[in-house]
């Protein structure tokens, strides 16, 4: 069959925008179309379907450092993102996905370079047995995508802040990432660079799937097109990014003044669903309604907030505020 191929560049670097302009493509691949869709992530964590994201991620200090959460619909683990890693999509019918020609186009891209790296066997590929690309996979309604970074000189100081899982006990139905020990192309071959990579990856492209091609760098308006729009919509939002977590438990516990606390919760969606307090404070039947008022709220500061500080008209102010200061530094 002769392939339609084409090479889609992003001209945005908001994880939002570029994971609703993948799943746009997804959906309107043609029978015969091959898409290399290339993209750039600025500040970026993103978790895999089936991942919690409070678990993978220090999500408040990335929101606080100007970083954003994204959650895409592949599996896998959480990797970092910034502008020295470059995200290829080959998107297509199912018909024409071809995961180990796929991976060549990428392997002979950096070879090109004079990199020569393998596939390690478990969704990697790695130079000095080091990982420099996670890759992971969709499948839809007949069409399918195949995803993975390039860790072109990504800031790995950034990379290891983000990705620490959580100090607080999780237990959690989701999928966990597997650490890997990264490395930067730039460390293997210095000359390499971002625009040097999406050259060799579009030449790369070219040579395994014909020159027949068309490109175009994509600045489509979403406000435009109400079905990109409207998946703009989607990752953006908290439900999706965060209430999407599978259901778990979390321990959270502390030491004030006035007494310990050992808060737990169950989480559904995000959502609060079961809520107890152990502690060994005076204020026990202020301690329960804290507690039991923490039913349906969502794990989200503004949220608590707004709860706790409706039962302050009570006594305990302090204990409420304390606990509010406490939540405020772990919660985003
Ligand atoms: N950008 C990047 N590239 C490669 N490896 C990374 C990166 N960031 C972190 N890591 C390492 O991978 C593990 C997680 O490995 P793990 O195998 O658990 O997960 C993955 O690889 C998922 C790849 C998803 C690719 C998508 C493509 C477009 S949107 S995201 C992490 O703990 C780090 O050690």
């Amino acid at each position: 069959m002769e392939f339609k191929p084409e090479i889609i560049y992003s001209q945005s670097f908001n994880p939002w925008y570029n994971l609703a302009l993948e799943e746009y493509l997804l959906n309107g691949v043609s029978d015969n179309e091959v898409i290399l869709y290339l993209w750039q992530n600025d500040n970026t964590v993103v978790v895999g379907r089936n991942q919690n994201a409070w678990k993978e991620c220090r999500c408040k200090l990335l929101e606080e450092e100007g970083g954003k959460l994204a959650r895409r619909l592949s599996g896998g683990g959480a990797v970092y993102h910034d502008l020295g890693n470059l995200n290829f999509t080959f998107l297509m019918k199912d018909s024409l996905y071809d995961l180990k020609h796929q991976l060549n186009v990428i392997l002979n891209a950096v070879k090109m370079a004079g990199i020569e790296a393998e596939f390690s066997g478990r969704n990697d590929l790695v130079v000095q047995g080091k990982k420099f690309s996670g890759n992971a996979f969709y499948k839809a309604k007949g069409s399918s995508y195949h995803h993975g970074t390039i860790l072109v000189n990504s800031d790995f100081s950034k990379l290891m802040r983000y990705l620490q899982v959580s100090s607080d006990k999780i237990r959690s139905k989701g999928v966990d990432s597997v650490r890997a020990r990264v490395i930067n192309l730039k460390e293997v071959n210095p000359d390499i660079n971002i625009e040097k990579m999406k050259k060799l990856m579009e030449e790369s492209f070219i040579k395994a799937y014909g020159d027949n091609i068309e490109t175009s760098p994509e600045e489509i308006n979403p406000e435009k097109l109400p079905e990109l729009d409207k998946l703009y919509q989607k990752y953006s939002s908290w439900e999706w990014r965060y209430g999407r977590t599978p259901e778990f438990d979390i321990k959270l516990v502390n030491r004030f003044d006035w007494g310990g606390i050992e808060l737990n919760l169950a989480l559904k969606n995000g959502v609060i669903t079961e809520s107890t307090i152990y502690s060994d404070a005076m204020e026990s039947d202020l301690i329960r309604k804290i507690a039991s008022s923490l039913k349906g709220v969502p794990f989200r500061f503004g949220d608590i907030n707004n709860r706790l500080t409706g039962l302050k008209e009570e006594e305990g102010k302090n204990i409420i505020d304390d606990l509010l200061t406490w939540l405020k530094n772990k919660i985003s």
